[in-house]
């Protein structure tokens, strides 16, 4: 048995042996149902907030109010929330209102997809009352009831349908996909931050392309941090997602292929992390590259260049391997890979030179790294000196 469950069983059976019911719900079946890695458990108990704390040594007490304690055991955490119905989400981040119910299947009943509303006992026996997994072997995406209700309720669950659809290659079930167009305008309403989770899972699908295409045919791009407008026609689609392997690649993918003229700004408005954004940009300005100097590949790095050629060969049909390998030997011949690497510091450099610190330092060492990356000054501490003495007398 896989360890977590394993560990999670010991879970349940303690809040069993108080005399409260307890399953496993969400992901973890869903993906124990695609035979898929489980990456955490989340259980639901017929016991009480208050409850779960007095069975347990070690919980912490993460949204009560919702029900929800996290049960620390052998150094891993174990949401377990009490069943629950709940009202629209407030601000639609969490529901405004929720009350606990005694039965698991009403508390199944408020959830987004038949395959995210099963349940399994800790003997892996799944309670299933929407036919989830039917809907898994036939690759189908349903909402629970009345996919109206289901997305305005929550219209992250918008994002979440194209996420799973990429995921696991699904397809979504027509009247899904009708109500997915109608309440499109509403992921306005939801948190950029919430946004860009899922739209990265996305990204990182076995079915990126299928996926992003739905979207744009049902009108949800409109509605993105940065509203999408336009498409490098039927590129969504043929494009080979499966040859991009980093979450920057395919960043610059959709900034190529939906035609964003401001790539800054596009990153920014799906809050992405600045080290993130700055490697996107790096991968962009190499695509757009055409000719190589050794300085160019020193400042964007060989690992940002190559991703930026791959996308530049996908695009354009253009075989990447022999382009590749020019760009490898012509990085092997730069001498250095970072300044840190000329063996003169700023102190040495003070100390040659006899002059106060100023900008001119920031100066002096961008000419001398452009130097020593040309191949035109050797890396020696020797010959470097002599170079610092004369600059800025000639
Ligand atoms: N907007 C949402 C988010 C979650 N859920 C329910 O809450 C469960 C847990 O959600 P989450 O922790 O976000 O996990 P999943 O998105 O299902 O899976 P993953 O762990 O892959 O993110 C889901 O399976 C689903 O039953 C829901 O009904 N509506």
């Amino acid at each position: 048995m896989n360890k977590l469950f394993e560990d999670a069983s010991y879970v349940i059976e303690q809040i069993e042996s108080k005399g409260f019911k307890a399953y496993f719900v969400g992901g973890c079946v869903r993906d124990y149902c695609l035979n898929r890695p489980i990456k955490d458990i989340d259980i639901a108990s017929s016991a009480k907030p208050e409850e779960i704390q007095s069975i347990f040594p070690k919980t912490i007490p993460v949204g009560i109010e919702h029900g929800t304690v996290i049960v620390r055991y052998n150094q891993v955490s174990y949401e377990v929330t009490t069943f629950r119905k709940e009202d629209k989400y407030e601000d639609f981040r969490r529901p405004s209102k929720v009350w606990f119910v005694t039965k698991l299947e009403e508390d199944l009943s408020r959830r987004d997809f038949t395959f995210n509303a099963m349940a399994m006992d800790k003997n892996f026996q799944l309670i299933d009352p929407f036919n989830g997994r039917d809907d898994l072997k036939k690759l189908q995406i349903r909402t629970v009831g009345k996919p109206d209700h289901r997305f305005s309720e929550d219209p992250l669950r918008i994002m979440r349908a194209f996420r799973f659809m990429s995921v696991y290659g699904m397809n979504i079930e027509e009247e899904t996909k009708f109500a997915l167009k109608k309440n499109a305008p509403l992921l306005k309403r939801i948190s950029t931050e919430r946004i860009t989770v899922e739209f990265k899972k996305l990204l990182e699908g076995e079915q990126t392309g299928k996926a992003l295409q739905l979207m744009r045919n049902c009108g949800v791009f409109p509605f993105m941090p940065y509203p999408i407008e336009e498409i490098c026609e039927g590129s969504l689609l043929s494009f080979d997602w499966s040859s991009l392997k980093s979450e920057e690649q395919r960043w610059a993918a959709v900034i190529v292929l939906t035609k964003v003229d401001d790539e800054r700004d596009f990153l920014k408005l799906w809050k992405l992390p600045n080290k993130v954004i700055q490697s996107v940009l790096n991968i962009l300005s190499s695509y757009k590259k055409t000719k190589w100097t050794k300085m160019d590949l020193y400042t964007t790095g060989l690992t940002e260049a190559l991703s930026g050629l791959r996308l530049k060969c996908l695009l354009e049909d253009e075989s990447f391997e022999e382009q590749a390998s020019k760009l490898k030997q012509l990085a092997n011949e730069i001498v250095i890979k970072s300044r840190d690497e000329i063996p003169l510091n700023g102190e040495d450099i003070l100390k040659i030179k006899q002059k106060a610190p100023g900008v001119w330092v920031g100066q002096l060492f961008q000419e001398l790294e452009k130097e020593i990356v040309e191949g035109k000054l050797p890396l020696s501490e020797r010959e470097i000196s002599d170079w610092v003495r004369r600059w800025g007398k000639e």
